[in-house]
């Protein structure tokens, strides 16, 4: 019989007792798989415990006093395994890869139908890795000579799937995880995920939990005021395919990150009349700096580092606060290592500012239905706004147990290099906004740290069995005696 496990407290017992509706019963219980808090404290009296048990298939009360009910509803119990990873994108499969190559079982669970969703479907069509080949491998698989060094979209779509027949990775496609778990009186992680064609709930058990669900998982849009009286087209960068439909519209671009940088460019050349708003002080390199910037890094220190790149990027671009955009106190990789924002690429942009293709704007104020009011009072319409405002992870919404290894935003607690490893067999791969290279790093590091648990495990187990072998030898010997 399919079951699944719940923990939940006092006030769900006439739920039980008077109300023989599966149907309440689950919400409630669900509802109280949610709640985390409940767990140390609660406890549960069963008035008619026979009952229950009987017709909902209660079982068991732990030695710690937490109530947990197993439940013969119509939630399957698809299986446990040694590490569960949430997420199939490049930080999954990579750990997946790592696993497999020590033989340490494990399931992933993806929410989409796809592999690599990000890559997939909420990609603009020109992009091209901004880091060369060689920082943008993941584990046990480096780049053919024949790839071309900044690689296209479709090219690096390409490598993951021959990644994941090279590893005979096969995620569990359409599984949306609603929480993940921490039982301390089984200690195990319990998950739950809903089958996306059918809503149904799946539950699963395992000893080690990675979070691959990534860094970029959900595309954020500003609360700016007036926003929601805005009348034209509005959309997040993850929506933008190429700059077809907006040839001669007016069009603004929030943000001046890599997406709005290269989506203002692409509408550009579609002839759309495009706009940027660029609110805050930022990088221009082009990718062959930073390539030499991150090979110069293996010799040199940072500092050394960033005055080369901006004394080159002095060269190169002059002076562009003219049209609207600083560069910040601190050079580029020290300011990526203090904020995590990432360098802004030239890909033909900044040329096209200084041509007045594209125009520089200040942080906006407010937006009314058809126009936007800027910071220095201008105030322009628009057809269409594009918020190529960034992105965020999503791990806490379900992830129950996020502060043994995350902040409130989802991102690791702890810098790096240390960032990837919580309490209670907890991992995150993909958090350290370090890209590919951060992403294989993580996966290698995740590997092997499970492999070191899991031997030491073997070993405290080991030495138990030792000890009451040597203990039954013991007595075997002295029953022996026994007249
Ligand atoms: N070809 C490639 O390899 C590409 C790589 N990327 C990478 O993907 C990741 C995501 O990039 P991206 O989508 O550009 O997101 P980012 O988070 O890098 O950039 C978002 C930008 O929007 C700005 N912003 C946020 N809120 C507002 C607001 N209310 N008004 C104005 N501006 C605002 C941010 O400024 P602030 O932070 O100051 O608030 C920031 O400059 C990055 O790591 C990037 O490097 C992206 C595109 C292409
Ligand atoms: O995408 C990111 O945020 C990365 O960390 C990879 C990356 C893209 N462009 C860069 C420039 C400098 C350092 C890292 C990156």
């Amino acid at each position: 019989m399919a079951m699944t496990l719940a923990v939940f407290k006092g006030q769900m017992e006439e739920a039980i007792v008077n109300g023989r509706c599966i149907q309440t019963i689950k919400s409630v219980i669900y509802q109280a798989v949610l709640d985390i808090s409940s767990i140390k404290e609660h406890s549960l009296i069963f008035q008619d415990a026979a009952r229950c048990s009987r017709d909902m298939g209660v079982f068991a009360t732990t030695s710690k006093g937490t109530a947990i009910l197993l439940l013969a509803v119509d939630m399957e119990k698809r299986g446990e395994t040694v590490v569960m990873i949430i997420g199939a994108g490049p930080s999954g499969l990579a750990v997946s890869a790592c696993l497999s190559n020590k033989n340490i079982p494990h399931i992933i669970l993806e929410k989409e139908d796809c592999i690599a969703s990000l890559w997939r479907k909420r990609a603009y069509a020109r992009l091209h890795l901004h880091l060369a080949k060689e920082f943008c491998a993941l584990p046990l698989r480096p780049h053919s000579p024949a790839t071309d060094t900044y690689m296209s979209k479709d090219d690096f779509i390409r490598y993951l799937h021959d990644y994941v027949i090279e590893f005979n990775i096969v995620p569990r496609h359409g599984r949306f995880v609603k929480s993940a778990l921490f039982i301390q009186d089984l200690d195990k992680w319990h998950i739950e995920a809903m089958i996306t064609d059918s809503n149904k709930m799946e539950a699963y058990a395992s000893e080690f939990l990675v979070v691959a669900s990534g860094e970029n998982s959900k595309g954020v849009i500003p609360s700016i005021p007036g926003l929601e009286n805005y009348r034209g087209v509005k959309l997040h960068s993850s929506d933008y395919k190429n700059g077809s439909e907006y040839e001669g519209k007016d069009v603004l671009v929030v943000g001046g990150g890599n997406s709005g940088m290269e989506i203002s460019l692409d509408l550009a050349n579609y002839r759309a009349n495009c706009s940027i708003v660029v609110h805050s002080p930022l990088h221009v390199l082009t990718r062959e700096m930073i390539r030499t910037g991150m090979y110069l890094l293996k010799c040199l220190r940072p500092l050394v580092v960033d005055f080369l790149m901006v004394s080159v990027a002095k060269h190169n671009y002059r002076n562009l606060e003219q049209y609207g955009i600083f560069r910040p106190r601190i050079g580029p990789f020290m300011y990526k290592q203090a904020t995590g924002k990432t360098p802004t690429i030239e890909v033909g942009t900044v040329d096209k500012i200084k041509m007045g293709q594209i125009k520089v704007l200040p942080a906006i104020s407010t937006i009314k239905e058809h126009s936007v009011v800027f910071q220095n009072g201008a105030e322009h319409k628009y057809d269409a706004i594009i918020f190529a405002t960034g992105y965020e992870s999503t791990a806490c919404e379900w992830l129950k147990n996020h502060e043994w290894i995350l902040k409130e935003d989802g991102m690791p607690k702890k810098p790096p290099p240390f960032h990837w490893k919580g309490e209670n067999r907890i991992y995150c791969a993909g958090l350290s906004r370090m890209g590919l290279a951060g992403i294989s790093k993580d996966a290698s590091e995740i590997a092997n740290d499970i492999t070191a648990v899991r031997a030491e495990k073997h070993i405290r187990v080991g030495k138990a069995l030792l000890v009451m072998a040597f203990v039954l030898q013991v007595m075997g010997n002295n029953l022996l005696l026994l007249p």
